[in-house]
């Protein structure tokens, strides 16, 4: 008689929040402190995480378009992320983290780009209706924090050259969202110091352990 065994699925963790709020500083963290409780984890991104996908980060991160454009090439990206990493790994039993997913969409290419929500929301359910972060790390700062993060560290792309009230808007779009999704979301301050935030961090990914 064969055997079957199936792998306890993994879990997907996502970071949001706008540009210089420091989310990409503290993902090698949260990769060491899942590792060390001996879980399996993949890092990945978006736009991008695929070949495919970080030839359309390029375009998305450089190029000027329609917003519905750059919102359909997002959902592009995601879909190929999705297909060949997400779900994949999460079925491998791994610890999926992904810089960016459909919170950013909203966010950007809604309340700050004026697309319509119900557009995302139909790519949404489209692209990944049943797939939904088990927990999303929202790192919240003011925008004039995040900016002056941002000015202290590189050439900025076309979405960090974008004024404050895009990023306003943005923020106030995650953290609307981050109301609507309390078990989904949470929300970290991101003002406090490095060790500070990693606490936090650590505390939202005991309830996942
Ligand atoms: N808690 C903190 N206190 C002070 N500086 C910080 C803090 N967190 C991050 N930074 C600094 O802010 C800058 C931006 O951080 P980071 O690149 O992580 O932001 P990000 O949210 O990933 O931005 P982007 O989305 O544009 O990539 C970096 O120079 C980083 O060292
Ligand atoms: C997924 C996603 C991303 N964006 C924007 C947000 C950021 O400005 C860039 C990605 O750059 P990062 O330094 O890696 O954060 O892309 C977006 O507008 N919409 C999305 O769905």
């Amino acid at each position: 008689m064969t055997q079957q065994t199936t792998a306890v699925p993994g879990k997907f963790i996502t970071f949001e929040g706008i540009d210089g709020a420091g989310k990409s500083t503290h993902i090698g963290f949260v990769v060491d402190f899942l590792a060390a409780r001996g879980k399996t984890v993949v890092s990945s991104r978006e736009p991008g995480g695929t070949r495919l996908g970080e030839q359309l980060r390029e375009l998305l991160l450089h190029e000027k378009m329609h917003v519905e454009t750059e919102a359909l090439l997002m959902f592009a990206s995601r879909r190929e992320h999705l297909a060949q990493v997400i779900e994949p790994g999460i079925e491998r039993g791994d610890w999926v983290l992904s810089d960016r997913f459909t919170d950013a969409s909203f966010a950007y290419q809604s309340a700050a780009g004026g697309m319509d929500r119900d557009k995302i929301m139909a790519l949404a359910q489209w692209v990944h209706a049943r797939r939904w972060p088990d927990l999303t790390l929202l790192f919240d700062v003011p925008v004039e924090v995040a900016r002056q993060r941002l000015d202290a560290e590189r050439t900025l792309d076309k979405f960090e050259q974008e004024k404050a009230d895009f990023f306003s808007r943005c923020r106030n779009e995650y953290l609307r969202l981050a109301g609507e999704h309390p078990g989904r979301i949470v929300v970290i301050d991101s003002t406090r110091s490095i060790d500070e935030t990693r606490a936090a961090i650590a505390a939202a990914l005991e309830r996942l352990l």
